[in-house]
């Protein structure tokens, strides 16, 4: 017997993705760039990149999986073994969203709930995930509900939070001169004018965490910004640890509270790239472990989904 009886109802779980190997970047990237190939610098930069935090192994893949099975195993405790089927639907690596959907409909299932692993919504990242999830389910006569954000679900918090204490507890007598950074990925500044909930969310976030965690001393800053020749949401990561080095910051707690797998911004934007700028400056720089598949983040997750679901039984 199939898994997914007639009246399980589907989770389509959607991750950014990564590539399968060294060899993979380049048809990765040029997903990432719709289409357009990149040019030999930008790939060979990514790739060194990658090479630089790549033990043969992406992060994000074993990540995205163990992710998906976690939140599988807490829907089948909650709401009963056979109740949701998850499947994983990635925005610029197999299997991608379109393959999901189309396996859900493969095993019979004609409702289904998405929701994307990045807690806060923007119109530009996870609204382009919902789109192109709620055209394939259209395609197959899937009826496809979707959790738009949950960045201020009390677990999610609770989670961070107790990951922002432990990291500070690791800088022991400077714990209290140490400002807690919290960060995401930044987007195309074009998104301000589309009046978009990211920033407002990110910093919602922020602000419950610092709360939970009884910490006074933060700020956020935006990490990862693109090369477009355009400009992007500011400042970023570097810039901010450049100016409080100039007013004698010298502990600093990165917190990527817009990411929730160990991966490339987090492994080398963070740990690599502005470890070394701020150790340049007489700033230590640590960094609050990542999500992953916290059983905390997975409730938040699990009780999204279910809270959909029943919404619409009601
Ligand atoms: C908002 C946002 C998130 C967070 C929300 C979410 O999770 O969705 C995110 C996550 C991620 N971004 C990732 C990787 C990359 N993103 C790139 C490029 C871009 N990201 C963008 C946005 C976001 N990205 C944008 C607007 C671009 C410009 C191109 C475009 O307009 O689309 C590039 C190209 C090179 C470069 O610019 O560095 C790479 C390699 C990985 C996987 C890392 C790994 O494999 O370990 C993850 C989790
Ligand atoms: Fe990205």
């Amino acid at each position: 017997m199939s898994r997914a009886e007639s009246k399980a109802i589907g989770v389509l779980v959607m991750s950014y993705g990564t590539p399968e190997s060294l060899d993979g970047v380049e048809a990765y990237y040029t997903h990432i760039r719709r289409g357009n190939p990149p040019s030999a610098q930008q790939l060979e930069d990514l790739t060194r990149r990658y090479r630089s935090i790549v033990g043969g192994v992406f992060p994000l893949r074993e990540n995205t999986n163990g992710q998906a099975a976690a939140l599988q195993r807490t829907l089948d405790e909650r709401a009963g073994y056979g109740a949701y089927v998850c499947y994983q639907g990635l925005k610029h690596a197999a299997p991608y969203i379109e393959d999901g959907v189309a396996a859900m409909a493969a095993d019979g299932i004609e409702e289904a709930i998405g929701i994307v692993l990045t807690p806060q919504y923007s119109a530009m990242s996870v609204g382009g995930y919902m789109k192109r999830a709620q055209e394939e389910a259209a395609k197959h006569g899937i009826t496809l509900m979707d959790v738009q954000e949950y960045h201020l679900h009390p677990e999610l918090i609770d989670a961070l939070s107790r990951r922002v204490i432990e990291g500070l507890d690791r800088f022991g007598e400077k714990r209290s001169d140490t400002l807690v950074l919290f960060s995401a990925h930044s987007l195309p500044a074009k998104v301000l004018e589309m009046n978009d909930p990211y920033a407002d969310q990110l910093l919602a976030t922020s602000h419950a965490v610092a709360e939970a965690a009884g910490v006074e001393n933060w700020q956020f800053t935006w990490q990862s910004a693109g090369q477009t020749g355009q400009p992007w949401l500011g400042p970023d990561i570097l810039e901010t640890l450049g100016r409080l080095s100039d007013e004698g910051v010298k502990s600093v707690l990165a917190a990527p509270v817009g990411f929730v797998s160990d991966h490339l911004e987090v492994l080398y934007d963070i740990d690599i790239e502005a470890r070394k700028f701020a150790e340049e400056r007489g700033i230590r720089l640590e960094r609050i472990r990542m999500l992953n598949d916290d059983p905390q983040y997975m409730a938040a997750l699990a009780d999204s989904v279910i809270g959909m679901a029943n919404g619409r039984a009601n």
